[in-house]
């Protein structure tokens, strides 16, 4: 009997056993499914609509990292292409970037004035030596010509001022470095021209439905030539004088522009109405102001995109934006931004920009890289409108207010 007894136990405990590995090897097969859970990663990017980034800036992305737990380095790194083409010296942001307090603008020109050494040498300082030589022969008044005409100041200005200069030289006889430093800095600032209204207009006026209305701000140009970062870094600046902005990111053509425009809006706390890939500008620059409106901003910057001057398409399409932005109240400011290395191109791109939109203000950018300083006469005299701001680097707060005093005194030297 007691056999029988322990044979049954055994029995048992063997069929225990045995039921038991059935059961966890089956749970073994079912976890390779578990992953499903991802799809999360990948779902939660839906395709934003107009003006709906706007009220979560950058939340989206970061919320995702969290629910997924991955590593918190993912997130950045899909904005890195944008984020290197803006800063590239800029540590990567954290999940919530502090604010950032820029630069006070004024005198920026005359701290930056050391950017502009290619100019200062080729057309300063070589003017200065020239017009130092013992004889003014018709030989070196061809090299000053030659001079001005190399730093892109155009034929027209050249002309003008060679004449000027060969005038004043004559009737002073002989001439101190003194007096030709005096002499040369008179005369450039009456090229350039000291009368011009330069400031941006970003006075808030009144709206459609009688409203205040923010400062609006129309950024064109090709693309490349600093347009993106010029908004950005324009947004510093008035961020800098104590305004509060709302950017618009109405170019849908190129696909980081808008992360680039928000990276920089983030840095110094301005919010960013953005819209799908490839959507309507337009639609995005009336809700950047309608959404500037309603959060009572000082200012709007919309910046727009410039494909190649030739597509009439998009020429159209930039007067299409300002247009509708008007269905708001006035376009205080269309901002052109011209590559200063590109010398003639970049007149070619003037005139036709200004066929299409009424240009208010030059951005003259790289004007660091180049010794075509020169340009700015040019320009002005292309448009009959005045440069207002100079890109001096790519630093965050290297664009400048322009003055023309402060600018001729950069060319000349000390
Ligand atoms: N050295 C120098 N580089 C500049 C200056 N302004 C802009 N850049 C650089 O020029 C490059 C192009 O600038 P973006 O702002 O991307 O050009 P964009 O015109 O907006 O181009 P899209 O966004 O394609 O329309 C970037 O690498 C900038 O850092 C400047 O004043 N000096």
């Amino acid at each position: 009997m007691e056999i029988v007894i322990l044979a049954v136990v055994i029995a048992v405990v063997a069929l225990g056993a045995i039921s038991g590995l059935v059961v966890s090897s089956r749970k073994k097969k079912q976890l390779p499914p578990a992953p499903p859970s991802s799809p999360s990663v990948t779902a939660p990017p839906a395709e934003p609509h107009v003006g709906e980034e706007a009220e979560t800036p950058g939340a989206e992305p970061r919320r995702t990292v969290e629910e997924v737990e991955l590593p918190v380095p993912e997130a950045p790194a899909a904005e890195a292409p944008a984020e290197a083409s803006v800063a590239p010296a800029e540590p990567e942001a954290p999940a919530a970037p502090a604010v950032e307090v820029p630069e006070p603008t004024a005198g920026r020109l005359v701290r930056l004035r050391t950017r502009l050494s290619r100019s200062q040498n080729s057309l300063g300082k070589g003017l200065l030596t020239l017009l130092s030589r013992e004889h003014l022969d018709e030989d070196t008044w061809e090299e000053i010509e030659d001079t001005l005409l190399t730093a892109d100041v155009g034929v027209a200005p050249t002309q003008e001022l060679v004449e000027r200069l060969r005038e004043r030289v004559k009737v002073l006889g002989t001439r101190t470095p003194e007096e030709l430093r005096a002499l040369l800095r008179e005369e450039l600032l009456a090229l350039i021209g000291t009368d011009a209204d330069r400031s941006v207009h970003t006075e808030p006026g009144v709206g459609v439905n009688g409203e205040e209305k923010p400062g609006v701000v129309m950024v064109v140009g090709v693309n490349g030539t600093g347009k993106t970062t010029t908004t950005g870094k324009l947004a510093r600046v008035l961020v800098a004088d104590g305004k509060s902005v709302v950017l618009g990111a109405a170019d849908t053509f190129r696909a980081a522009a808008a992360d680039q425009l928000q990276t920089w809006g983030e840095r110094v706390g301005a919010r960013t109405v953005r819209g799908p890939e490839g959507g309507d500008p337009a639609s995005i620059a009336f809700d950047a102001v309608k959404e500037g409106i309603a959060e009572n901003a000082d200012v709007v910057l919309v910046d727009t995109a410039g494909r190649l001057h030739t597509k009439t398409g998009l020429m159209d399409e930039l007067g299409k934006v300002k247009r509708v932005v008007e269905k708001h109240g006035s376009v205080d400011e269309v901002l052109l931004v011209l590559d200063a290395t590109t010398g003639q191109n970049g007149l070619v791109q003037a005139r036709v920009f200004a066929e299409v939109v009424n240009i208010t203000g030059i951005v003259l950018t790289k004007l660091d890289g180049t010794a075509k300083g020169g340009i700015v006469v040019a320009v002005q005299r292309e448009l009959g409108v005045p440069v207002k701001l100079v890109g001096l680097g790519e630093g965050a707060d290297d664009l400048a207010p322009f003055e023309p005093e402060a600018f001729v005194d950069a060319l000349i030297g000390d």
